[in-house]
């Protein structure tokens, strides 16, 4: 379990806290999605849930931040990183610069931890299937593209099998089938135990993958719920939040009194299919 208690973060020489007396409480092995507008602190609390935040960023901290129990802070950087992974928004920052080929960046981690060759071996090919980057393993990890770069990175720490995995933005070089894979890896982490965190600005994606959304705001979360109460809140734009294409639509057609007012407004195409479904068939 992930829990931050009254947790406030100013980076050095800021004006403000960006981060105020944040709580956040995050169940082991689900995945949950961290939204809120541009600047709003999703990457400094990632950060924090990680521990880099005050471990390796010089500011003001308080409160208290947890992982399984274990408070980051009080240990050291290279303990915090084995309790979580955590996959940066720049892929490039990522790269370790110490290896020629992505198949030794992808083992770079593991032969730090001195794990035994093969099973090191096995751990890169099963990463490589995972997220179809087999014909990549014999490039230079500098000789890829941004897609291929995000996914080099997200399974540069996939592979080191981390129980938290915090992930800033992973897709957001990827093309549909890249998001569609990426997604699809971190479903089944999650089912293996794996807790996930993932910031992403596609609510749709949230919506058919998260166990829960919690949005950020003004430094605090201003609520954290499942997937079809958080985005189908009517404050959600006003946090800087979009809401799906679905709900959009819906609430057009509300406003056209083609839904009634007092439903909740659909997020996704199944629950669009229903609402409408419902209301042709109270109409007949
Ligand atoms: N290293 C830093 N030093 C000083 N201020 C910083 C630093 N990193 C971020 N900030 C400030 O903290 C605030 C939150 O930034 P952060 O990157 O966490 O937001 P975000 O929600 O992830 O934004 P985005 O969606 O644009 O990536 C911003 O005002 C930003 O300018």
């Amino acid at each position: 379990m992930i829990e931050l208690s009254g947790v406030g973060f100013a980076y050095e020489d800021a004006e403000r806290f960006t981060l105020a007396n944040l709580d956040l409480r995050i169940d082991a092995g689900t995945v949950t999605g961290i939204v809120g507008a541009s600047g709003a602190g999703k990457t400094t609390l990632a950060k924090t849930i990680a521990g880099f935040i005050p471990l390796n960023e010089g500011g003001t901290y308080r409160g208290a931040a947890s992982v399984a129990g274990r408070v980051l802070a009080e240990g050291t950087l290279s303990e915090a990183a084995a309790a979580v992974g955590l996959v940066t928004q720049n892929p490039f920052n990522q790269i370790s610069g110490a290896r020629f080929t992505v198949r030794e960046e992808l083992a770079f981690g593991l032969e730090n931890r001195s794990v035994p060759r093969d099973e090191m071996e096995r751990r890169v090919d099963e990463v490589a299937a995972r997220l179809r980057l087999e014909p990549l393993l014999d490039r230079s990890p500098y000789a890829l593209s941004g897609g291929q770069m995000q996914l080099v990175a997200i399974a540069s720490m996939v592979i080191m099998q981390p129980p938290v995995l915090v992930m800033d933005e992973p897709t957001s070089q990827l093309d549909p089938a890249g998001t569609r894979l990426v997604y699809d890896v971190l479903s089944t982490l999650s089912d293996g135990g794996t807790t996930v965190v993932i910031i992403e600005h596609k609510t749709e994606l949230l919506h058919e993958h998260c166990d829960s959304i919690a949005v950020l705001a003004g430094g605090l979360i201003v609520q954290h719920g499942t997937p079809g109460a958080v985005l189908a809140d009517d404050r959600l734009t006003s946090w800087g939040v979009g809401e799906t294409r679905v709900t959009t639509a819906a609430r057009l057609a509300r406003e056209r009194g083609l839904l009634p007012v007092e439903r909740a407004l659909p997020i996704g195409v199944d629950d669009a299919v229903e609402a409408f479904s419902t209301q042709t068939g109270a109409a007949s």
